[in-house]
């Protein structure tokens, strides 16, 4: 498991009522239980505790050692222990009058002659080498005659490729918490992968930490966040235009609208940030083709489907885009019933409410815990991803599989699921399309939700469109 996984599971299981503190407390103990397998009771353990979350697991970790010898030393001074979380676990051992004291300096550090070294410096908060005191610390604890404890990973390697940028601890045990670390394969010691009671439907159900994949480089330029094409348009007008706009308050930086000439000036008129790239006539047809992929290959992402209409030379164009399509798109509306009868090495995100599901020859459930199975064997079957539209949504790639249950029975509203194809077009330039689907859904969801929480039912696909980037990057505590 990735930093970045741990650390969206770490707020979903928050948002579900178990903040990290009590994970803590999980982490702590499960530390402590390694020790007491690698020495008897009475014996002499040092812990080596920097300034974050990892030291504060550690500080647990003493608490729970009551029959042991124990000596907490913190590198830095207590008032720079980064979370409250960590700080609060620290005073509980000084309030306890147990042997934890600061070392400002590795020249004071002293680590004895124990018989466990417990390393807590760094965890997965860790970038580049090892710090000074820390980088003196381990290899203090490397020439001590002491079995080595690690809490997540050894202090100093890289809990994501393994590597090691200076000086890192050689561990003899590695107590990492809820999933083996990817960094953790090479590194020679025992691994105990603790349970630290992350709930399960902190990897099931898309929560506020889904969103911090999203997180915006200050630095970043126009073209960074993606450029969308919307092929949509024709008999409707309004879906290519929301989707559009859509596809804009979800942070691309640019979209581009590739519909029939008869109604450009009409989508056009929705949005004047909206970039026109019209095909000739009045719906989309097989001669179009070719021009369409010319354009596509332009964009990071293609939206296909959004007002396209069902006319035969339609489905017929949008097979034969498909087919000869290797980018990445997400597919919605009447676009849909073609994805199952292509042969394409495209990257498809598709978006269907149940109706669309089964017109595709997917199987739809009343329950969603039945669904959930349904769509990850007809996503497997498929080959591409799948976001399944219902009062709890179901992403999956086959593999992985995640439900979202954001949303109220005011959106289904038409309109509501263009804004979505295009939130979902615009995420799947960043993000890979099981986390693009299931961020689009929650942020969907959750915009409705926040327009009905302030005005009540009756929400339209424009009050949806303008609650977008709040559901996105505002105030996440809902
Ligand atoms: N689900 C989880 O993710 C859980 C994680 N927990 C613990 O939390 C840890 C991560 O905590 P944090 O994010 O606070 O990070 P760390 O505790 O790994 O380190 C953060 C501190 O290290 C400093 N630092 C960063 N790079 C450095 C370097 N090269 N040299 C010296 N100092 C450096 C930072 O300034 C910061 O003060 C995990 O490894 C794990 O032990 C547990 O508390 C419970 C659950
Ligand atoms: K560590």
């Amino acid at each position: 498991m990735l930093i970045q996984d741990q650390a969206v599971l770490d707020e979903n299981a928050a948002a579900l009522g178990v903040p990290r503190k009590q994970l803590m407390e999980s982490s702590g103990n499960a530390v402590a239980q390694v020790v007491r397998e690698v020495a008897d009771p009475g014996s002499d353990v040092t812990i080596v505790a920097g300034r974050g979350n990892n030291g504060g697991d550690a500080f647990v970790t003493a608490r729970f050692l009551t029959d042991y010898d124990v000596r907490v030393r913190l590198l830095g001074r207590p008032e720079t222990i980064t979370t409250d979380i960590a700080r609060e676990n620290w005073e509980a051992l000084q309030r306890a009058e147990l042997d934890a004291q600061a070392v400002r300096d590795s020249a004071d550090l002293d680590v004895g002659a124990p018989d466990v070294v417990v390393d807590a410096m760094l965890g997965t908060g860790v970038t580049g080498a090892l710090r000074e005191p820390a980088a003196t610390a381990a290899e203090r604890i490397n020439d001590a005659d002491a079995t080595v404890v690690a809490v997540d990973v050894p202090s100093g390697v890289n809990a994501d490729t393994g590597e090691a940028a200076g000086v890192a601890v050689n561990a003899d045990h590695v107590v990492t918490f809820h999933e083996t670390k990817p960094g953790l394969q090479d590194v020679d010691a025992e691994v105990t992968v603790a349970d630290i009671g992350i709930p399960a439907a902190a990897e099931l159900f898309v929560e506020r930490g889904d969103l911090l994949r999203l997180s915006r480089d200050p630095q970043s330029h126009k073209g960074d966040h993606g450029e969308v094409l919307i092929v949509g348009g024709g008999p409707y007008t309004g879906a290519p235009a929301l989707a559009a706009q859509s596809a804009f308050r979800a942070g691309a930086d640019l979209v581009r609208v590739a519909c029939p000439a008869s109604v450009a000036r009409e989508v056009q008129s929705f949005e004047e940030g909206i970039i026109m790239r019209s095909f000739a006539g009045e719906m989309l047809q097989p001669h179009h083709v070719d021009q369409l992929l010319d354009r596509a290959v332009e964009h990071d992402v293609v939206v296909f489907g959004p007002g396209l209409g069902n006319a035969n030379g339609t489905l017929e164009a949008v097979g034969e885009f498909l087919e000869a399509f290797d980018g990445r798109a997400v597919v919605d509306a009447d676009a849909l019933q073609v994805v199952p009868d292509v042969d394409t090495d495209a990257t498809l995100l598709c978006t269907p409410h149940q109706g669309e599901l089964q017109k595709m020859g997917g199987e739809t459930h009343e329950d969603w815990r039945e669904r959930d199975d349904l769509v990850a064997g007809f996503a497997d079957d498929l080959g591409h991803t799948l976001l399944v539209k219902g009062a709890y949504d179901v992403i999956s790639d086959g593999e992985t599989t995640r439900v979202n249950r954001t949303g109220n029975p005011g959106m289904t509203v038409g309109g509501t699921g263009d804004v979505l194809a295009g939130v979902a077009g615009a995420l799947l330039c960043t993000q890979d399309p099981v986390d693009a689907g299931a961020i689009a859904a929650y942020a969907n969801g959750r915009a409705g939700d926040l327009v009905v929480e302030d005005r009540g039912f009756g929400l339209t696909a424009a009050d949806l469109l303008n609650a977008i980037p709040t559901a996105l990057w505002g105030d996440s505590d809902g």
